[in-house]
């Protein structure tokens, strides 16, 4: 685990959550994505090293409606940076944490993705991310 790679933050509307999180930092969100295979819409901020993903439901049955319906808006995951995210999940397999996913997979900005369930985390979902390497 190199550092964190970013903070994931469940908020209800992604708009209204954006500038409020402009003023907070006093940045601009830099990149808006969907990641429809995870049932989310994404706006990212750089906050100096840090980066602060928001998220909000882009479907009924996303993880991100189910948090804010059980817990409301708050922090949701802390996502790690891997240079290795296979030898990564291996690695966590070991060690008696369980993944959520058994191969990597597409995550926002360009990663690849992983998440441990927080059950087995202290509590934490934790998220492994990877650099996509683009093909030379
Ligand atoms: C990939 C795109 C993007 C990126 O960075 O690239 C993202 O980060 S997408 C983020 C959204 N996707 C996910 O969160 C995928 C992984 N999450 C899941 O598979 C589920 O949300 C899961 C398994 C963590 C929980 O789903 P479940 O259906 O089991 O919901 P429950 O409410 O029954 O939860 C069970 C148990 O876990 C606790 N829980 C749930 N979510 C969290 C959380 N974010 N942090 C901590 N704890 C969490 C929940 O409270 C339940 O515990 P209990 O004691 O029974 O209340
Ligand atoms: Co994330």
């Amino acid at each position: 685990m190199n550092k964190i790679e970013h903070i994931g933050i469940a908020v209800s509307d992604l708009e209204a959550a954006g500038s409020l999180y402009e003023k907070l930092l006093n940045t601009t969100v830099y990149k808006i994505e969907e990641v429809v295979t995870e049932g989310v819409k994404t706006a990212f901020l750089q906050s100096g090293p840090n980066k602060i993903e928001l998220l909000e439901a882009s479907s009924a049955d996303s993880p991100i409606a189910k948090f804010i319906a059980k817990k409301g808006e708050g922090i949701h995951h802390i996502a790690f940076e891997v240079d290795d995210i296979k030898a990564e999940m291996a690695r966590l397999k070991g060690e008696g944490f369980v993944l959520l996913n058994d191969e990597p997979k597409p995550g926002a900005d360009n990663k690849l993705v992983c998440f441990v369930h927080p059950k087995t985390a202290g509590g934490v979902l934790v998220e492994l991310v990877q650099e996509l390497v683009p093909n030379p």
